[in-house]
């Protein structure tokens, strides 16, 4: 057994269950609780969510107006496949049928003792058959192919629920607009969605970011300061490139998903918070655990719901879709009145897009509308504003950004000769052409902005996370440059 199916799938209380690959059923699982049962004015409750507290505080789960029960009296964890009660040092203990106890393991049909108060405990597993959904759009996701629509069939079930979610992609496949779409169709969707990639922030700063400090924590922590989560209270905090997150400050994240508190750095208090966690990666997290990279327990809870998101490559008929809709959506194709400058793409263009491999995925496909926008004539994109790469066109392919054409070429000595490059097969010429591109291009750029990255992604205009990727592709040291 792999080290990470320390719980087996079937033992996972909520999961997808697939037959050939295929997403078949969702298995829910719910705590049911009757508060009082057998009594007039029994209270019931459902929770989908790994945590459920309970105590005389509003801002419990289950709020006990009884004056034997603690402000923070207990909790109801989800351990794995089974259900956990662990009691906070209340004053007048918590039972399981009876007996009291610190922590303890529950059955279906336990009752528990909370001061007065009377619970009974079930858990449902509600099974709910995944089907594609009949729509080739969801929030801001668009797709037709089978492969989206499923995905798109799975979103409409989880995301009510607060179940954690982990999303595995390729760069570029819509991993950020997938976990935007999931809050927006929860019951969080007024709170915020704060994004943070691990990737991006420097290892050392990364734990204030996430759960604050206190004023003089450290050399600079001139002030306390809040950290993400706390500010993402009610809301969702999204964690793009979770592979990043280094292994010391994992436990800390797994503390704040069990237990639902966070510790500022400096400080020992811990800070409840109710913050829904999707995270994203480009790595495959089982992978990484199986390196010694990434916990086995953190993987495990993370994983609740895992989505695959398929390349682009592999969805092909989601191209024209798509092209329509960055057309018709994305501001770069306004002109200063709010018209659309660009009506249509012809199918020819078309053709040779759903042709291309797409290594850069979705985003590529916008930079390279984005691209047709601004090249243009009229009011159609054709293949004469695709760049040379895509087209297979070599000359076309020295004009790979806008206004560089191959009178620069003196700029980008380093690129391969046309020469060596004939002599190449296709596929292998063009990815050496492209490759040696990019990296000219942004080690160029990276120098001319003194290493910063945000200024040369902007005169770039590409994403920052997108040029980060292509740094770190390339094997391009910003201390070297
Ligand atoms: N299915 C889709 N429908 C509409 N837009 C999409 C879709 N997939 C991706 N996009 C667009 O493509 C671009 C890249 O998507 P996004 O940032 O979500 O990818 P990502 O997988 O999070 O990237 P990274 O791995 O770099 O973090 C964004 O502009 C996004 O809006």
């Amino acid at each position: 057994m792999a080290p990470h199916e320390r719980f087996p799938d079937e033992a996972q209380p909520t999961k997808i269950a697939y037959v050939n690959g295929e997403p078949r059923t969702l298995h829910l699982r719910k705590t049911h609780l009757v508060v009082n049962p057998g009594v007039d004015e029994a209270r019931e409750y459902t929770f989908d969510q790994d945590v459920i507290t309970l105590g005389t505080l509003e801002d419990n789960d289950i709020p006990l107006d009884d004056d034997t029960v603690s402000r923070e009296h207990c909790r109801i964890v989800q351990d794995g496949p089974h259900t956990l009660i662990i009691d906070q040092g209340s004053t007048n203990g918590t039972y399981v049928n009876g007996v009291q106890v610190r922590e303890a393991y529950l059955a279906p049909g336990s009752v528990l003792g909370v001061g007065n108060t009377q619970i009974r405990f079930n858990p449902v597993d509600e099974q709910v058959p995944i089907t594609p959904s009949t729509s080739e759009r969801l929030g801001d996701i668009v797709g037709k192919s089978v492969k989206m629509r499923e995905i798109f069939g799975i979103i409409e079930k989880i995301a009510p629920t607060g179940a954690t979610v982990i999303i595995e992609g390729e760069t570029g496949t819509g991993k950020e607009v997938v976990a935007r779409t999931i809050h927006q169709l929860s019951a969080r969707k007024d709170q915020p969605f704060t994004v943070f990639d691990c990737g991006a922030v420097p290892a050392n700063l990364i734990e204030s970011e996430l759960f604050g400090h206190e004023k003089g924590s450290f050399t600079g922590a001139v002030m306390t300061r809040k950290g993400l989560f706390e500010m993402a209270e009610g809301g969702t905090i999204f964690l793009d490139e979770l592979g990043e997150l280094s292994l010391d400050l994992q436990p800390k994240l797994l503390r704040v998903l069990e237990q639902r508190e966070v510790r500022r750095v400096g400080s020992n208090k811990p800070i409840p918070v109710n913050v829904r966690v999707i995270a994203a990666t480009n790595r495959s997290l089982a992978e990484e655990v199986d390196a010694g990279r990434f916990r086995e327990d953190l993987f495990y809870r993370l994983s609740v719901v895992r989505l695959n998101l398929p390349p682009l490559r592999e969805r092909i008929e989601d191209i024209p879709l798509l092209t329509r809709h960055f057309l018709s959506q994305l501001g770069f194709n306004r002109d200063h009145e709010g018209n659309h400058k660009v009506k249509t793409i012809s199918r020819e263009a078309l053709d040779v897009l759903t042709d291309y491999d797409w290594p850069g995925n979705v985003r590529e496909l916008v930079n390279i509308i984005e691209r047709g926008c601004s090249f243009a004539r009229g009011d159609c994109i054709t293949c004469e504003e695709l760049p040379g790469y895509v087209t297979g066109d070599e000359d076309g392919g020295l004009m790979l950004t806008p206004g560089r054409r191959d009178s620069d070429r003196s700029d980008m000595a380093d690129l391969p000769r046309r020469s060596e490059l004939n002599d190449m097969p296709f596929k292998r010429a063009k990815e050496e052409w492209i490759a040696s591109f990019e990296k000219d291009y942004i080690a160029t750029l990276l120098a001319r902005h003194s290493g910063n990255i945000s200024s040369a992604s902007r005169e770039a205009d590409i994403d920052r996370k997108y040029f980060r990727k292509l740094m770190y592709k390339h094997d391009i040291d910003i201390d070297e440059i």
